[in-house]
C-alpha cells in the first residue's frame, strides 16, 4: 500500500525552520520502521534541513542513505542523488517505491518514454517526486544542468545528495573522472545544500572531496568503523600446507552462511570456485570476464541463497554497491 507523506514541518520563507527531532522520527518509523535514528544519522538530517552542507563518513551499510532520504520526505521538493552506478540506482529506487515513496532515477538503460515522463513530473506544478537518482555522467551534461537550474528556479531542489563522493578524488583509490565535474554544481546551484556520503576516505582524500565540491563550513561526521559483531582472523598462506582446503574446511565449519571469498585474479576465482564445488560447497566465479547475464545470475543465485559462495574479483563489490 502506498504510504502518504506525514505532515510535518517545512522550511518556511528565509526563517529556515527545520523539522523538529519528533517530526523526524516519525517521519523514520512511518516509512521504514527503525525505531530510532542511528549513529549521527539526525546530526546530519538537521544539519541538512538548516541549510548546511555536510560531509558523512559512515562505514559500509551504516545507514548513509536515510541521511537524504529523511530530508526528501521532510518537506516539499526534491533531492537528487548522484550514484556512480546503474544497479545501484535501480535497487535503490526499488526498494523506495516498495515503501509507496515517489523515487526515480534517469539513466541511458531507460527508454526514451520513461525518461520523458520523468521529466514531465519535474516540470510540472507540483512535482510528486521526492528522489531523483542521477549519474555524474548526467549531471555534466549541458541539458541536465539547464533542467536542474530551472527547477532550482522554482525554489524545488531541497538538496544534492553525492553518494560514493571519494570518487571525486584523484588521491582515492576509485577515482572516476566524471565525478571531477560535479564542482559545477556550486556554481551553479550556490545555495543548495551539498552532502558528500563517503564510507572510505583518508584525511587527504576527505579534504579534496570537500574542496573539489566546494562544500561551505560543512559539518563533518565520522562514524566509528568499529564493527562489533565482525571478526577478523589472518592466517598465513605459506604456513598453510594446502590453501583450498583449509578454504574449504573453514567454509563448511561456519555452517549454511553465504559468503564471499575475493581473490585477486579472474583465473584463481574460476579456479577455486571449482574446487569448492567439488568438495561439496556450492559456489561460483564472478569476476569482469563474464558477460553481464551470467554476472546477474550468479548475484541472483548468491542473492536468493541458491549458492552459498560467491568467489570473486573485486568486480562484485562494484556491482552490487
Ligand atoms: N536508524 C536505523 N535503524 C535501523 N536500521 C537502519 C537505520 N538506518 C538505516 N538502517 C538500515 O541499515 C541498512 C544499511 O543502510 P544503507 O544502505 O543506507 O547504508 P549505507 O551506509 O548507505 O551503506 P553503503 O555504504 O553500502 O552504501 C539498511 O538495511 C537500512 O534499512
Amino acid at each position: 500500500m502506498k504510504k502518504s507523506p506525514l505532515p510535518v514541518q517545512s522550511v518556511s520563507g528565509t526563517e529556515k525552520k527545520v523539522c523538529g527531532k519528533e517530526a523526524l522520527v516519525k517521519l523514520l518509523r512511518w516509512h521504514f520502521g527503525h525505531a530510532e535514528f542511528r549513529g549521527r544519522q539526525l546530526e546530519a538530517i538537521e544539519a541538512i534541513l538548516s541549510g548546511r552542507d555536510c560531509f558523512c563518513l559512515m562505514p559500509t551499510g551504516g545507514g548513509k542513505s536515510m541521511c537524504y532520504q529523511i530530508p526528501a520526505l521532510a518537506k516539499p521538493g526534491i533531492v537528487l542523488v548522484v550514484c556512480p552506478l546503474i544497479a545501484l540506482m535501480e535497487n535503490q529506487v526499488m526498494a523506495l517505491k516498495e515503501k509507496g515513496i515517489a523515487a526515480e532515477f534517469l539513466s541511458s538503460t531507460q527508454t526514451t518514454k520513461v525518461r520523458d515522463k520523468i521529466h514531465e513530473d519535474l516540470q510540472s506544478g507540483k512535482p510528486s517526486l521526492r528522489l531523483l537518482y542521477v549519474t555524474p555522467e548526467l549531471i555534466a551534461t549541458p541539458g541536465f544542468m539547464s533542467r536542474l537550474t530551472k527547477i532550482h528556479a522554482r525554489g524545488l531542489l531541497n538538496l544534492i545528495a553525492i553518494d560514493e563522493a571519494h570518487c571525486i578524488s584523484s588521491w582515492g583509490h576509485d577515482f572516476r573522472p566524471s565525478y571531477r565535474k560535479l564542482s559545477s554544481l556550486r556554481n551553479h546551484l550556490p545555495d543548495v545544500p551539498i552532502l558528500a556520503l563517503t564510507a572510505t576516505a583518508v584525511p587527504k582524500v576527505q579534504k579534496d572531496v570537500i574542496e573539489s565540491l566546494c562544500l561551505q563550513n560543512p559539518l563533518v561526521l565520522k562514524s566509528s568503523f568499529n564493527r562489533p559483531n565482525i571478526y577478523y582472523e589472518v592466517r598465513y598462506k605459506d604456513l598453510l600446507d594446502d590453501v583450498y582446503a583449509d578454504l574449504s574446511k573453514l567454509l563448511k565449519s561456519c555452517g549454511n552462511v553465504c559468503g564471499i571469498v575475493y581473490c585477486l585474479e579472474r583465473t584463481t576465482c574460476d579456479e577455486l570456485s571449482a574446487h569448492l564445488s567439488k568438495n561439496g560447497i556450492s559456489s561460483a566465479a564472478y569476476h569482469a570476464g563474464l558477460n553481464n547475464k551470467l554476472r546477474s545470475s550468479v548475484l541472483d543465485d548468491w542473492i536468493s541463497s541458491k549458492i552459498q559462495v560467491v568467489v570473486a574479483t573485486v568486480a562484485f563489490g562494484y556491482d552490487i554497491l
